[in-house]
């Protein structure tokens, strides 16, 4: 055992970095670079990236490109070439859709072809799962250890490693009676990520029999609707009525995942809803955003099940990825229970868009 952190958490080091506004230096086979997230770029490290010479791009989506007719080599990813005369204020116009309506040109934007691009999608993986807008500021390096070293920045060395797992093993902490207003035989079981990240909780309704499938509920956090009793989705009443099913049953397993708007953090939900005030559908807002339709990784929902020994569910959902996520987990789902709560005349055409393009069940 060293004292050394290890690399998933030298990523998480590196994720706080970047939040901060903090550049971070990534090594691999590939070759090394300086990145950036574009979000909390501040115009003096902007000169200071510009002083070091070198061509650094501004790496997107392929999802963000299509918005912004960039074309993407890369399948997945667009390395964007940026002006000579670059300004903060563009970088952040190319990673915010926020005024692409008022300002639509941005270009023409030319993208680079050619070469590795390991470093610049790792580069993504790590400011989308620091919850910030996806786009990253890529200048390659000749060397990147003594660079780091020099500059006192977080090195990730990746060239043991090149397929890095960035979802961290998850490790119970406590448990404890909490007597529910559905049950007051409740418990609260509390689950911590070994890269020091975001909490998941479960609520154990009674005292389930590890041999039958549980009634089982996978709810993604929503600080709007479960809290504030927002009319924009069905958060809030899916929760509540999962609960008092399993309450009325006398037992069942309510898993809080803390992957607030489908992954992709409030701040950036929010910008998500900023653009459905413009016209777009809660998918459409994603994919402007440069994000996938559903950034959740339920592979936590699955090892949190099998940490408390669950193996099989009745799973309450109508959505058919969380079925598919928990088979190719490990977890059987014996049936699926519908929860169909909470529809109003804002929410109508939100839940109507999941049916059509997510496939949810009506
Ligand atoms: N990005 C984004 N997330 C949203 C939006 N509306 C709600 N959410 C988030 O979507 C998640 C809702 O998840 P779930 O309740 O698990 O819903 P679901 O995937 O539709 O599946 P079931 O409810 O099980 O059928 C929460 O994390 C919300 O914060 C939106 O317009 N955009
Ligand atoms: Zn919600």
């Amino acid at each position: 055992m060293s004292l050394a952190p290890d690399l998933t958490e030298i990523a998480a080091r590196a994720r706080s970095d970047l939040r901060m506004g903090v550049p971070v230096v990534l090594s691999g086979r590939g070759g090394a670079a300086l990145i950036m997230a574009a979000e909390t770029l501040e115009a003096q490290r902007l000169a200071d990236l510009r002083a070091l010479g070198g061509t650094p791009v501004l790496a997107i989506t392929a999802r963000r490109a299509t918005t912004l007719k960039a074309r993407a080599y890369d399948d997945d990813l667009a390395r964007v070439i940026l002006p000579p005369d670059v300004s903060l204020g563009w970088i952040l116009s190319v990673a915010d859709p926020a005024d692409d309506l008022k300002s639509p040109m941005k270009g023409p934007l030319t993208s680079e072809r050619g070469g590795a691009v390991d470093l610049h999608r790792l580069a993504l993986s790590l400011v989308k799962s620091s919850r910030l807008l996806p786009a990253a500021l890529v200048l390659p390096l000749t060397e990147g250890v003594e660079f780091a070293r020099r500059h006192g920045l977080t090195l990730l060395d990746t060239a043991a490693a090149p397929q890095l797992e960035l979802t961290s093993p998850l490790h119970p902490v406590v448990s404890a009676r909490l007597p529910l207003a559905v049950s007051e035989a409740g418990r609260l079981h509390i689950f911590r990520p070994e890269d020091g990240g975001e909490e998941h909780y479960a609520i154990e309704i009674g005292q389930p029999d590890r041999a039958v499938p549980v009634l089982a509920r996978l709810h993604s956090a929503c600080f709007t609707g479960d809290l504030m009793g927002s009319l924009k989705c069905d958060c809030g009443p899916q929760l509540r009525g999962a609960l008092a099913q399993m309450g009325a049953e006398g037992a069942g397993v309510l898993l809080y995942l803390n992957q607030e708007g489908r992954g992709i953090g409030l701040a950036n939900k929010m910008r998500a809803y900023s653009l459905q005030d413009q016209g777009f559908d809660t998918v459409e807002a994603n994919h402007r955003l440069g994000f996938e339709d559903d950034e959740r990784d339920f592979r936590i929902g699955a090892r949190i099940l099998s940490l408390m020994g669950f193996s099989s569910v009745r799973l309450l959902t109508n959505n058919p990825a969380k079925i598919a996520m928990m088979e190719q987990n490990g977890i059987k789902v014996i049936e699926r229970v519908p929860l169909k709560l909470g529809e109003n005349t804002h929410n109508h055409h939100y839940l109507a868009t999941k049916a059509a393009k997510s496939g949810h069940m009506l």
